[in-house]
């Protein structure tokens, strides 16, 4: 008898976690690249953050994914400003 976790929808959600998992990673990844930036800013004396650079970022992902892609974008940058 098939159980509740075999059915086609929990594969899915299996899947879809796993795809959250790898974007958690990503996203750990992405940020810690940013406070390498970051610290050589300041060890440089320069300003932390970089608009221009986080407009090309929101620019990127709102052609990507739309609006909803902006918000997305705004949320990684602030990730990245830490
Ligand atoms: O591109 C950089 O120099 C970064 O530090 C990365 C990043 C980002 O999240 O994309 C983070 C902070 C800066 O204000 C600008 C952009």
């Amino acid at each position: 008898m098939p159980r509740a976790t075999d059915s086609p929808t929990e594969g899915l959600h299996t899947h879809i976690a796993e795809l959250d998992a790898a974007i958690i990673e990503l996203v750990r990844r992405r940020t810690e690249i940013c406070a390498q930036l970051t610290t050589r800013r300041r060890a440089t004396g320069r300003p932390t953050i970089e608009l221009a650079r986080e407009n090309d970022v929101l620019q990127r992902y709102s052609e990507a994914l739309g609006r909803p892609g902006a918000s997305l974008a705004m949320l990684l940058t602030e990730l990245g400003r830490r």
